[in-house]
C-alpha cells in the first residue's frame, strides 16, 4: 500500500475501533465521566501503534498518546498521530472527532488521513474534493466549543465572522475542506499531531494553511508545540491574516 493509502486505511480502522468501544461503553453503562474517553484514547492508540509497527517498522512516530522517542528527529520518515481529537466530543456521544494520520518526510508533510467516524468518511489527501464555490456572506469561522481564544472572538466580530463552534481540531478543518464553514482560526495551544494530518489534506484540497502570522506550519520538530493555525479558502487568507496581525498588535 502507498503511504497515502495506507494512511486512509490506518485513521479509517481506528475510527472503527473507537466507534466499538463507545459502543460497548454505552451498552454497559461505563460511559459516564471520563472512563469512555480513557478507553478510548488508549484503545485507539494500541490498534495503531500496532499496526505501525507491524507494517510500518522502519519508520518513527509521534503520537500524543506515546512517550516522545526523539529518534524522529534523525528519521527520514515519521508517521504523526492523533488517535482521538476531539476527545471530548467523542466522548459525549457526538459527531464532531477525529483520527488523524500524516506521514512527515524529509522536512514536509507527504501523506495524510482524517478519519471522521461520526460522518462515516475519512478525508485522504489521495482524495478528490468538492468544489466549494464562492464562500459564504457572512463568512462562517469554526471555533472550538470549549476555549475559543479572545483574539479568535476579536477577529471574528472585526470581520463580520459567524462563530460556528465544533469540537476536534480535525473535524474543524475537515469542515473548511466539506464546505461546511469557510475557515478556521486558532491560538492559544496545540501540537503538532492536532494539525499535521488535516493540514495535509486541506493543502491536497487546495486550501491555505499557514500559522496566524502567515509563516508555513513546520513538523516534526524537537518541541511539537504548535499554538496556533490558520485553515480557510485562498481568498480570504489575506484579509484574515491582515486583522489577525492587527489584533495581535494591540
Ligand atoms: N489551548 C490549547 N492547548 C492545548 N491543546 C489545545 C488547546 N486548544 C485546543 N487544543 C487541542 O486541540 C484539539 C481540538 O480542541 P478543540 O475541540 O477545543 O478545538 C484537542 O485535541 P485532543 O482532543 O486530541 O486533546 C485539544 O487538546
Ligand atoms: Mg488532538
Amino acid at each position: 500500500m502507498r503511504g497515502e493509502e495506507f494512511a486512509a486505511d490506518l485513521a479509517t480502522s481506528a475510527g472503527e475501533v473507537l466507534l466499538a468501544i463507545r459502543k460497548e461503553h454505552l451498552a454497559a453503562g461505563t460511559a459516564e465521566g471520563k472512563a469512555l474517553a480513557k478507553a478510548g484514547d488508549r484503545g485507539a492508540q494500541e490498534h495503531i501503534a500496532e499496526r505501525l509497527a507491524a507494517e510500518r517498522p522502519d519508520d518513527a512516530v509521534l503520537s500524543e498518546e506515546a512517550a516522545d522517542d526523539l529518534r524522529r528527529l534523525e528519521s527520514e520518515r515519521v508517521w504523526i498521530i492523533d488517535p482521538l481529537d476531539g476527545t471530548r466530543e467523542y466522548s459525549e456521544d457526538r459527531h464532531d472527532w477525529a483520527v488523524h494520520v500524516a506521514l512527515w518526510e524529509r522536512g514536509s508533510l507527504t501523506a495524510g488521513a482524517v478519519a471522521l467516524p461520526g460522518l462515516g468518511t475519512t478525508l485522504s489527501t489521495a482524495g478528490e474534493f468538492p468544489d466549494l464555490g464562492p464562500p459564504a456572506e457572512p463568512i462562517r469561522l469554526a471555533v472550538s466549543r470549549s476555549r475559543a481564544s479572545d483574539l479568535v472572538k476579536a477577529v471574528a466580530a472585526e470581520y463580520g465572522a459567524e462563530l460556528v463552534p465544533m469540537g476536534s481540531a480535525g473535524y474543524k478543518v475537515s469542515a473548511v475542506v466539506r464546505g461546511e464553514v469557510d475557515a478556521y482560526v486558532h491560538s492559544g495551544g496545540q501540537y503538532e499531531w492536532d494539525s499535521a494530518a488535516p493540514v495535509a489534506v486541506a493543502a491536497a484540497a487546495g486550501l491555505h494553511t499557514s500559522r496566524i502570522d502567515g509563516s508555513a506550519l513546520e513538523y516534526n520538530r524537537e518541541d511539537p508545540y504548535l499554538p496556533d493555525l490558520l485553515v480557510c479558502r485562498p481568498s480570504l487568507a489575506k484579509g484574515l491574516l491582515e486583522i489577525i496581525g492587527q489584533h495581535q498588535a494591540v
